[in-house]
């Protein structure tokens, strides 16, 4: 195990969907009886080359095809979960896509009781713990989006909050203030998509439009100095995925990637991994990348790992748990050997 999985985390920013492996989608595929328009999971693999959010999109969704019922769910949920925790994932936040399921004719039912199933057999067999955060699709309707969350609250799925993806660019966050208002009263935690493709505006409606607790991706804060400061006075988290935007261009390349402004700007910054098997790397490969970039030290790496502890929506007495063991990794007591 290197010395970054074993570190202690939590992972904020991961859509599930975004976890299907090219070998699943072909294993589920068969399973099925569907054909795909690949000869294997390598010519698949070959396809992710990105222009653009909008071009990892469009395949990120055609993939689906392949999730059909509440098992092929639950091997999904179950093989991030034993990867994360390899990882050193102690508590993921998972998103998931309710409307690119239910659109297809599976059933929200369908969706959530199978991620779920993957989900505990994961934490009986590694002690790795989940919440669940619904997105909703901001290029589809509002309207969709509202039936969606009634739905989820009408069959009391167990989901911790609620957050919103998708094409950024020309869907602004502002018009799903009444999505997120309802979801806020039902008792459930926000988080929104922003400053990802999008500009400080964006991240701006976020905040002030849909309320959210956390901004994820947030990247695009550094054109803005009055925002940075704003982020970095209200200690609002930003879960941010290193290699996903260097996939999707977002950065030229990762030495350019604003993290070291944002870390000396004093934002509550996180490190996740978005969507790992197209991106190239789960979020212990996320967190090699940036220490190898940056030249981070110990240190560094270790707040940034407190960082996901605080931004999560664990309680106190978890939250401090984890903590201590991020110490230990940190300073391990005397006689302890650190991992190579
Ligand atoms: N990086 C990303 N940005 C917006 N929507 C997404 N859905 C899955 N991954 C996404
Ligand atoms: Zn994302």
């Amino acid at each position: 195990m290197t010395r970054i999985a074993a570190l202690p985390k939590v992972e904020l920013h991961l859509h599930i969907e975004g976890t299907l492996e090219p070998e699943l989608v072909f294993e589920l595929a068969r399973e099925n009886g569907i054909d795909l328009p690949y000869r294997d999971a390598e010519e698949l693999r070959a396809r992710y080359a990105f222009d653009d959010l909008q071009s990892f999109l469009e395949i990120y969704y055609e993939n689906l095809v392949v999730l059909r019922g509440r098992r092929d769910f639950a091997r999904l949920a179950h093989a991030y979960a034993t990867r994360a925790h390899a990882a050193g994932v102690v508590h993921a936040e998972v998103f998931f896509d309710p409307q690119a399921h239910t659109v297809r004719g599976v059933t929200l039912t369908e969706v959530v009781d199978g991620l779920m199933d993957g989900f505990e057999r994961a934490h009986a067999e590694l002690g790795i713990t989940t919440g669940l955060i619904a997105c909703f699709l901001r290029d589809r309707p509002v309207a969709e989006a509202l039936s969606t969350l009634d739905e989820l609250l009408a069959v009391d799925a167990p989901i911790i909050g609620v957050g919103l993806d998708s094409a950024e660019v020309g869907n602004p966050a502002s018009r799903f203030t009444e999505v997120f208002d309802r979801a806020s009263r039902a008792g459930l935690r926000l988080v929104a998509h922003a400053g990802e493709e999008g500009g400080p505006d964006s991240i701006l409606q976020a905040l002030d439009d849909l309320a959210v607790e956390r901004v994820d991706h947030g990247i695009r804060s550094v054109d803005d100095p009055r925002l940075m400061s704003r982020l970095a006075d209200e200690r609002t988290p930003l879960t941010i995925c290193p290699l996903s935007n260097v996939h999707l261009n977002a950065v030229a390349d990762i030495a350019s990637h604003p993290l070291p402004e944002l870390i000396e700007a004093g934002l509550h910054v996180t490190i996740n991994s978005d969507d790992p098997a197209y991106f190239g790397g789960y979020v212990d490969q996320n967190y090699a990348a940036i220490v190898d970039a940056f030249d981070l030290d110990d240190q560094t790496v270790a707040r940034l790992a407190h960082n996901s502890v605080d931004a999560s929506f664990l309680d106190t007495s978890r939250q401090q748990e984890i903590h201590a063991r991020i110490d230990e990794w940190l300073s391990p007591p005397s006689g302890g050997r650190p991992a190579d």
